[in-house]
């Protein structure tokens, strides 16, 4: 068999097939399919009760698909267990930001590289020399997020006094801490003011560049979308309305009824 050409047929790092979800009645997805690149920053957009957060559930494995398949490096997630999504490599952030409140921006961000440390409590209280030796590489690893996220002043604050944006920094921080593949990311600009959701914007572009991590957003800021995503994925009433390119998304006439249609901007 001829030798295909690297890089010509590179399979996609997520496979997102013929996905569907039924709720009662409701199809609130119908047969989604879409690819997703290494490296590549996905949006994911579309008026409200499109379908985005009950895909991105799918995604994060909060829901089962009633039909298709979602495929990471060839490997479907779905025969995996929900609690193993990390290990995996796929992080998360939470629409809401769900940190453990009282305690620190350092604990917080700890939380995330247990899914990649292999210790347990036996080991753990037995202090064997190999569980020494990842917990350096894991307070290592951890210090070295709080600097890349530039939250090293905070690393001792209980999250709960912090400010939004900052909350949302950490569990960025928490997330890239599981060193996922792929970074899914649930409305974030949500709650930030417009200075904000610049500076969001940058970060979410400088983790892709510097770690190679790949991205997909569900987000309602259309400038940020626009702004920082190389791929764009349109839902409407459960079904892909359009996908390409920003620009290409942005003109389609199906995604611009959509959007008059509803009450988003
Ligand atoms: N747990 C659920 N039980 C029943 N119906 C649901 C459930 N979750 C979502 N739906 C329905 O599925 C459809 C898609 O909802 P979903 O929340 O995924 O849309 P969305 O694009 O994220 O909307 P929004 O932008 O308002 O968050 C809607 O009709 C919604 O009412």
């Amino acid at each position: 068999m001829m030798q295909a050409h690297s890089g010509q047929t590179a399979s996609p790092l997520l496979a997102v097939r013929d996905v569907s979800v039924v709720f009662g009645g409701i199809v609130a997805l119908n047969g989604i399919s879409f690819d997703m690149k290494k490296g590549q920053i996905l949006g994911l957009i579309g008026p409200n009760g499109a379908g985005k957060t009950t895909l991105f559930n799918c995604l994060s494995r909060l829901y089962q698909p009633s039909k298709g398949d979602i495929l990471l490096e060839g490997d479907s997630i779905l025969t995996r267990p929900p609690h193993r999504i990390s290990e995996m490599g796929i992080g998360r952030t939470f629409q809401n930001v769900a940190l453990f409140p009282n305690l620190s921006v350092l604990d917080n961000v700890r939380v995330g590289t247990h899914a990649r440390t292999n210790s347990d409590i036996v080991s753990d209280s037995l202090r064997l020399p190999w569980i020494r030796r990842g917990e350096k590489e894991m307070n290592k690893r951890v210090d070295d997020i709080l600097g890349y996220l530039e939250l090293r002043n905070v690393a001792h604050t209980p999250v709960s006094g912090l400010p939004f944006g900052t909350q949302k920094r950490v569990e960025l921080a928490r997330a890239l801490a599981t060193e996922p593949k792929i970074l899914l990311l649930d409305e974030p600009a949500g709650g930030l003011n417009h200075e904000e959701v610049y500076i969001l914007g940058d970060l979410v572009r400088k983790i892709r560049d510097d770690r190679g991590v790949t991205v997909l957003l569900v987000e309602h800021h259309m400038g940020l979308v626009m702004s920082i995503a190389d791929h764009v994925v349109a839902l409407n009433f459960g079904r892909k309305l359009a996908e390409g390119t920003p620009t290409q998304v942005q003109n389609d006439p199906d995604v611009i009824k959509a959007y008059l249609g509803s009450k988003d901007q």
